[in-house]
C-alpha cells in the first residue's frame, strides 16, 4: 500500500529508529527473536533470552505495530545465559547465523519446543506440548557444536574466504563458526588464488573425504565493493537473501579439493551427490529423519504392499526408509519419488537402478501428482516455503491412509498441517528435532491420517 506524503512525514517524525529504552523480554518468537513490549508496541530483539532486562536500541521501525532492536546492555541476564558458543555469530559485526548459541543446549531445545507449540496452535490449530529431540544421543546441557556437514563461504574482493556479515553482502574474514564438523574448514583461510565474489562450498562425505567447490560469482571485485557500500543498515534481509539466491543460480563450478561427487550413506544405502546438491545439514539428520519416518509408519500399522509418494524427495533418502520398512514376504512398497532438481534425480536413479520398487519422476510436485497412481502413503519434505495449499489439496483429494509431513520452517509446517486438518486429517504423532543446534532453526515431522480412521497399530 503506498503512503501519502503526509503519512510518510508522520511515520518518519514518530519513528523510534535509534531510540534507546529498557525492555523486559517475555518469550522466544519465530525467527529467533525475543519478544517484549514497550509503550504499546511489540519489540523484537535478537541474541536475547526470555526473562531478561535489557537496554536496547531500535534498529528498524517501519511504522507498524512492532519494531526491531539490538541489545546495548544486558541489565539483568537470564540464568540460562552462557558465553556464546559461536564466536562468529556475535551480534555486532559477526555472521549472525548462530543466534541461539548464548544458552545451553537443553534450554535452547526447551525454547524451540515453545516456539513450535505456539506456531502449531496459532497457525495450524494443532495442540502440541512435546519436547524438541536432539539428533545426537550424546547431546546434553552443553551447546551442540561440530554438527554441520556442509558450509557455504564467500570470497572477498582480495580473494580471501570469509562469511557474509549479518544481513549484508559484506564479507568478514573469520571462519570461527561453531557449527561445522571438526576440521571441515581447516586451511580454508589459507587458500590462494580464489576468485573474488565466488562462493565456496565445503563438505565432508560419509567416507571422510573433504570436497571444496568454487562457484563463480556473477559480480566482479568492483561490484562486490559497490554492493557493500549500498548495504542498508536495517530491513534489508529479504533483499539480501533474494540477491544471494539470484547470484547462486546457473554459475560455473570448479573443484578445488576432492572430487565432483560426495558419498552419503544412510542405513547401508549409498548416494553419490554433486558437492552443491541438497543434503541435510546435520551429520545425523538423514539417518534420524529416516528412522523417525519408519518408526511412525510402523507404529501406526502400515499395511503391506503400499503405494507411496515421496514428494520433494531429493535423492530418495525417505523413499529408501519406506521400502526398507515395507518389504517382506507379505508385500513390497512401490515408491514414486517426485523431485525437481536434475542432479538429485540423477543421484536417485543411480542409487535405485534396477530396483523395481522405486520410480523417479523429475518435475514440479504441483503438476506431477495427477500422473501418479493412487497413494496409500504420501511423504512430503518441501523446502522452507512448505508445500502450500495447492499441493495439500491435491494430497487430500488423493485420500491416502497416511500423510507424513516434514518441515524445516515451523510456521509453514504449521500452516500446512492446518490445511490437512481442514481437509479431514488429524495428527497422530508429531516430533520436533533440534536439527540446527546453536540457531533458532528446527525440523518437525508429523504423521497424519483421516480423522475418521479407526486406530491401528500396537
Ligand atoms: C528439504 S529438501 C528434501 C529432500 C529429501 N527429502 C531429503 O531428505 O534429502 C527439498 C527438496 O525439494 C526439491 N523441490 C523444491 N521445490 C520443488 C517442487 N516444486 N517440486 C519438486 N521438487 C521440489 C528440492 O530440489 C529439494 O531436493
Amino acid at each position: 500500500m503506498s503512503q501519502t506524503p503526509e503519512a510518510r512525514k508522520r511515520t518518519s517524525e514518530n519513528s523510534w529508529l535509534g531510540d534507546e529504552f529498557e525492555l523486559a523480554t517475555e518469550r522466544l518468537g519465530h525467527g529467533g527473536v525475543c519478544v517484549g513490549r514497550h509503550d504499546g508496541r511489540v519489540v523484537f530483539v535478537r541474541h536475547a533470552l526470555p526473562g531478561e532486562r535489557l537496554r536496547v536500541r531500535v534498529s528498524e521501525d517501519r511504522g507498524k505495530g512492532f519494531v526491531r532492536a539490538e541489545i546495548v546492555e544486558i541489565v539483568e541476564a537470564s540464568d540460562h545465559r552462557i558465553v556464546a558458543a559461536c564466536p562468529a555469530g556475535a551480534p555486532d559485526g559477526g555472521a549472525g547465523c548462530c543466534d541461539l548459541s548464548h544458552t545451553t543446549g537443553s534450554h535452547a531445545r526447551e525454547l524451540k519446543s515453545g516456539v513450535l507449540g505456539e506456531l502449531l496452535s496459532r497457525m495450524g490449530g494443532v495442540q502440541w506440548e512435546g519436547e524438541m529431540l536432539s539428533l545426537d544421543p550424546a547431546a546434553g546441557a552443553e551447546p551442540e557444536t561440530g554438527w554441520r556437514v556442509r558450509e557455504r563461504l564467500v570470497v572477498d574482493s582480495a580473494g580471501i574466504a570469509g562469511m557474509h556479515a549479518y544481513q549484508s553482502h559484506s564479507v568478514i574474514r573469520r571462519l570461527d563458526c561453531a557449527q561445522p564438523l571438526p576440521g571441515l574448514l581447516d586451511g580454508v583461510d589459507l587458500l590462494e588464488g580464489l576468485e573474488p565474489g565466488a562462493d565456496l562450498v565445503i563438505t565432508a562425505g560419509d567416507d571422510g573425504v573433504r570436497h571444496i567447490a568454487s562457484i563463480a560469482g556473477l559480480t566482479t571485485a568492483g561490484d562486490v565493493r559497490r554492493v557493500r557500500r549500498s548495504r542498508t543498515p536495517s530491513g534489508g534481509r529479504r533483499k539480501v537473501q533474494r540477491d544471494r539466491a539470484q547470484r547462486s543460480t546457473a554459475r560455473d563450478e570448479s573443484i578445488l579439493e576432492g572430487g565432483p561427487t560426495v558419498r552419503r550413506v544412510v542405513a547401508g544405502r549409498s548416494w553419490e551427490l554433486p558437492i552443491t546438491g541438497f543434503w541435510q545439514a546435520h551429520r545425523r539428520a538423514a539417518d534420524g529423519y529416516s528412522t523417525a519416518v519408519r518408526t511412525m509408519l510402523r507404529d501406526a500399522g502400515l499395511p503391506r504392499s503400499v503405494v507411496v509418494w515421496d514428494l520433494y524427495g531429493g535423492a530418495g533418502v525417505l523413499a529408501g526408509a519406506v521400502i526398507d520398512e515395507n518389504d517382506d514376504a507379505r508385500g513390497t512398497a512401490r515408491v514414486h519419488i517426485v523431485e525437481a532438481d536434475a542432479a538429485a534425480v540423477s543421484a536417485a536413479e543411480v542409487t535405485f537402478a534396477g530396483d523395481h520398487r522405486v520410480q523417479v519422476h523429475r518435475g514440479n510436485v504441483a503438476t506431477t501428482l495427477a500422473t501418479l497412481p493412487a497413494p496409500d502413503v504420501v511423504i512430503l519434505d518441501p523446502p522452507r516455503a512448505g508445500a502450500g495449499r495447492e499441493v495439500v489439496e491435491q494430497v487430500v483429494a488423493a485420500a491416502p491412509a497416511f500423510v507424513v509431513a516434514v518441515g524445516c520452517d515451523p510456521a509453514t509446517f504449521a500452516r500446512d498441517l492446518g490445511d490437512y486438518v481442514r481437509g479431514g486429517y488429524e495428527v497422530v504423532t508429531l516430533v520436533g528435532f533440534d536439527a540446527f543446534p546453536l540457531t533458532h532453526h528446527m525440523e518437525a515431522i508429523a504423521l497424519l491420517r483421516p480423522s475418521s480412521a479407526p486406530a491401528t497399530g500396537p
